[in-house]
């Protein structure tokens, strides 16, 4: 087994894929240490999901060299397949079942011990809220709880690397923490997780180590700290009740940036983040300005690019650079 030698869940060299004229993955290289949890982040049509993909032997790459769980994905794709787990793959259950018969019959098929799966079912219904509606059948559930049905499925038993594409979108809250509490649940137990997500605040909760894809081509990777420090730690954002104390505000503050329609100042932090608000809330003061309202933005993705790459994401459809 992976974990037994120390081999990383994830080698990979020179990952390339392209659609028609398409390069949707121009040389990737990943090392995903095994026991961690790794984030794949990056905005719609980066091509995370391709790249998921190719990690779980769905589709095949145009070239470079990929290990998982440290078997060789050209050469064994049925020792990679044993030794994973896929959100998604579960479009085909019985949706004349409950959601309950359904991960019954999926442990079965798992061969997985009766009393455990029992157990294991048990804890993933509550865990997931889905008590109620596991005693329902699955044409009945909506969209989220379907989605939260297969991530219990992909869960029940615990192949060392599970793969999680954009596990917590269209969640709710409640449902996105009890996302989050099973991964780092599963992680505890020795499974890697490599997720893959368009939030920043996700990856820098769960993931160990972080890496940014943007234009077929991996932008940034390592820890949220290391990524946090490239980025810094958002903005302030000051609004005025005027043009007349907006001029005089960004006079006081050099390195802001002003939006006029919302008479707003725009004000970089430093990682550290309080520091800065006292000293921009300091210059105001000296200055004799008093701004209306006052909010603090965490970074999110496009300011993560913007630092990255000096351009806001290339999301599929927009025209960016
Ligand atoms: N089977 C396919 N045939 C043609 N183009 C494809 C195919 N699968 C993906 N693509 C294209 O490859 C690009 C990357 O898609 P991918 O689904 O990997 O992105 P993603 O980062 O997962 O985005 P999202 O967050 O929207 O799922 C997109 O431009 C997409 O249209």
């Amino acid at each position: 087994m992976a974990e037994a030698d120390g081999v990383p869940a994830v080698w990979m060299r020179g990952l390339r894929k392209s659609y028609g004229a398409k390069e949707v993955l121009a040389g990737i290289d990943l090392d995903v240490p095994t026991g961690s949890v790794f984030a794949l982040l990056g905005p719609n049509g980066a091509g995370k999901t391709t790249t998921v993909h190719i990690l779980s032997t769905l589709v095949q790459a145009d070239d470079g060299q990929v290990r998982v769980a440290g078997h060789d994905l050209r050469k064994e794709p049925n020792a990679v397949r044993s030794a994973i787990g896929l959100t998604g793959q579960f479009a085909a259950v019985d949706k004349l079942l409950t959601g309950e018969e359904n991960l019954r019959l999926i442990a079965k098929l798992r061969h997985l011990d009766r009393a455990a799966a029992r157990r294991r079912i048990a804890d993933l219904l509550e865990l997931f809220e889905l008590g109620d509606a596991a005693k329902k059948p699955l044409h009945t559930y909506s969209g989220g709880m379907r989605r939260k049905l297969d991530l219990a499925l992909t869960l029940l038993d615990q192949p060392p690397i599970i793969f999680l594409d954009e596990p917590t979108t269209g969640l709710d809250p409640r449902s996105r923490q009890a996302m989050w509490d099973i991964v780092r649940e599963v992680v505890a137990h020795g499974t890697t997780v490599f997720l893959t997500t368009q939030y920043l605040e996700e990856a820098d909760r769960l993931a160990d180590r972080i890496a940014v894809l943007d234009g077929g081509k991996l932008v940034a990777e390592g820890t949220s700290e290391e990524l946090k420090a490239r980025i810094g730690g958002g903005r302030i954002e000051l609004r005025f009740a005027d043009t007349i104390a907006l001029d005089a505000a960004a006079l006081a503050v050099p390195e802001s940036m002003r939006e006029e329609e919302t008479f707003t100042l725009a004000v970089p932090m430093d990682a550290a983040g309080t520091g800065s608000i006292r000293a921009v809330l300091d210059q105001l003061d000296h200055a004799r300005i008093e701004p209306l309202a006052l909010s603090v933005q965490t970074p999110n993705l496009d300011d993560v690019f913007l630092a990255l790459t000096g351009a806001t994401s290339k999301k599929e459809g927009s025209a960016t650079r």
